[in-house]
């Protein structure tokens, strides 16, 4: 119990720090936001909803959130200033929840499954292959086997980042030359892990997002040979997304789930930004829950997304 006390802590204090940026701009605005009021009333309103939209939450989720919060004044009647953080916290949690309403250990994988296979999709430089090592790391302190897949053969040194990983981690890696295709990679990497029992698989895959088309083809058919070693992979589709790039963030998960079937997020790089915000938007606005939150470069900076933790981080 003191052992996991002590992890909770570390947990939330690395939060912390990752999120400063982000907290330190959504303080300073509401601070600003609620100046010389007592109650929040339709100007406070309206103020907080120029601090939510130039939060990077987005113009469809911060309407959502003031309106909750509306009903919520009417309801009760009189909400003091110094009751909006809270108030805030609140409905902002359980806006989450609407994606996503229970409260899963995202680590944890289905019992007597075979190898969990996730496909991690994304545009180059989002934090993609960084993301896939310290999955890798996660699982394996876990106690899960694990295997990796270079299938993002477009570029040389993806799959050279991806072996540096590997050995790093000291989990194995299937690749095949530049230029190979990527579906025979992950045939390969599905049938080793099949073959050994391993418990995930984490396929790393090229993100080129200049064609439509050619995305969802390329995609396509990776999981249709995927299909072939293990017929319900790949059981998810991870799309990594670089939370520092703000609106670009919206609209890269707009081309990936219009080009496949995302049911994950991982938000990168929320450490060295203040547009944190848009972890509570995209997850909204799409409807997928953020399963993990990168909030640096290290093997450890990699956090199961955890709601609460979350928004009490940012608004604390
Ligand atoms: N500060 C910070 N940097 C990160 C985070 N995640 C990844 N990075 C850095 O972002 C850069 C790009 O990460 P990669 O993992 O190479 O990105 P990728 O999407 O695989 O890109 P390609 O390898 O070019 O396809 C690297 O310098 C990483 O160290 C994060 O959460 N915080």
């Amino acid at each position: 119990m003191a052992l996991f006390g002590l992890f909770n802590k570390k947990k939330k204090e690395s939060l912390d720090k990752g999120l400063e940026k982000t907290k330190e701009s959504v303080f300073k605005k509401l601070s600003r936001a609620i100046v010389g009021k007592s109650k929040v009333d339709d100007e406070v309103l309206d103020n907080l909803e120029e601090v939510l939209i130039s939060s990077d939450v987005g113009v469809d989720t911060t309407l959502r959130i003031i309106e909750r919060i509306e009903e919520r004044v009417q309801r009760d009647k009189y909400v003091g200033t110094d009751e909006l953080n809270r108030v805030l916290k609140e409905e902002i949690v359980d806006l989450l929840k609407e994606n996503n309403s229970t409260d899963y250990d995202a680590l944890s994988l289905p019992e007597g499954h075979g190898p969990y296979v996730i496909m991690v999709v994304g545009v180059n430089g989002v934090g993609k292959t960084t993301t896939i090592g310290k999955l890798a790391h996660k699982f394996k302190d876990a106690g899960k086997s694990v295997v990796l897949g270079a299938a993002d053969t477009f570029r040389a040194a993806a799959v050279d980042q991806l072996v540096i990983w590997a050995e790093r981690v000291g989990v194995p890696i299937v690749k095949q030359g530049m230029g190979a295709d990527p579906a025979s990679v992950a045939f390969d990497t599905l049938s080793k892990a099949k073959a050994e029992n391993a418990d995930v698989v984490l396929i790393d895959t090229a993100g080129r997002l200049h064609n439509k088309i050619n995305l969802m083809n390329e995609l396509t058919k990776i999981k249709k040979v995927m299909q072939k070693v293990i017929p319900d992979a790949p059981h998810e589709i991870l799309l990594v997304l670089d939370g520092s790039t703000g609106q670009n963030a919206y609209e890269q998960a707009k081309q990936f789930t219009l080009a496949t079937e995302v049911n994950a997020l991982a938000i990168t790089k929320l450490d060295g930004t203040a547009k944190g915000g848009v972890v509570i938007g995209i997850s909204d606005q799409f409807k997928i829950p953020v399963k993990y939150i990168g909030i640096g470069e290290k093997i450890d900076d990699l956090q199961v997304f955890n709601r609460e933790e979350f928004v009490d981080s940012l608004f604390n």
